[in-house]
């Protein structure tokens, strides 16, 4: 493996655990901007993942990235954020007991992005059977309603979450992917990623629950900052039926609580 491993992956220090000097804030930053001039996003401190927000597509992410860090030993390739997911997925197993992934930073570091990522690469590298796939797809494919009625854009993030949430899949006879994301007051925010296993066996099934939703919201909006999407969705692209039905005109700027962007 170590031949896949480019001068650019080697860039500053790949572990800060290995930084010289390893006490001093700006060697650590000054780490990190190194790297991230480099598009070197991830950096590890041991099995810790520090991530830097690109705010641009990398190509990093392809299924061909997650087939080479699938099954690979955590430090045999560049930090990633498969080589996280890959890890913990593998020691549940090994183990038989329940690991969890704690995503934390500040309003738009990223952490719903990054809870994505991994949600895709299990999608992918863990065992398929029809139910699976179905359990899956659902996981996946509400993402974009609960972003639509619990995102917003804020001054720091345009699409930022406003509410916490849990997900539980539950993969038949094999393992149990526990996802929970906690949305927390000041503008800080955590997912937590739990996987345990369950009994030898195909997908029984998942759920997902939300809370903390930020309700004030939608009648009340800080300078510069939107309701939640889903209410521009609505008016700009719902069908003109619907909208005659809710009684609504096709103009964002004819509603109140739309247009209290500064
Ligand atoms: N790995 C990444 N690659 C490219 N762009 C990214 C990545 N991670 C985040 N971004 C960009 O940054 C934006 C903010 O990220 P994200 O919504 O994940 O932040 P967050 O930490 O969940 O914020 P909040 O707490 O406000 O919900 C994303 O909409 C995306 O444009």
């Amino acid at each position: 493996m170590e031949a896949s491993l480019t001068a650019r992956d080697r860039v500053g220090i790949q572990d800060f655990v290995l930084l010289d000097p390893y006490t001093s804030e700006t060697a650590f930053l000054e780490n990190l901007r190194k790297r991230f001039h480099e598009n070197l996003i991830y950096t590890y401190i041991g099995t810790l993942l520090v991530s830097v927000n690109p705010y641009k597509e990398l190509d990093i992410y392809s299924k061909k990235q997650m087939d080479t860090y699938m099954g690979v030993n955590f430090f045999e390739l560049p930090p990633h954020i498969y080589a996280l997911a890959d890890n913990v997925f593998r020691t549940m197993q090994s183990e038989s007991n329940n690991h969890f992934i704690l995503i934390s930073g500040e309003s738009g570091a990223g952490k719903t992005e990054a809870s994505k990522k991994i949600l895709q690469f299990y999608a992918v590298s863990c065992p398929s059977t029809k139910l699976l796939n179905n359990v899956r797809d659902r996981l996946l494919l509400s993402n974009p309603v609960l972003e639509a009625f619990g995102n917003a854009k804020t001054l720091k993030n345009n699409n930022s979450s406003r509410f916490g949430k849990y997900m539980d899949i539950q993969f038949d006879h094999q393992v149990c992917l526990k996802l929970s994301v906690s949305k927390q007051r000041f503008r800080f925010y955590q997912g937590l990623i739990k996987l345990s296993i369950l009994h030898q066996g195909g997908a029984v099934g998942g759920h997902i629950l939300s809370y903390l939703l930020e309700k004030s919201r939608v009648v009340h909006q800080n300078h510069g900052e939107r309701n939640f999407h889903i209410f521009y969705q609505l008016v700009e692209g719902g069908e003109e039926d619907l909208l005659r039905w809710l009684g609504l005109e096709r103009n964002c700027t004819k509603y109140h609580f739309l247009v209290q962007v500064g």
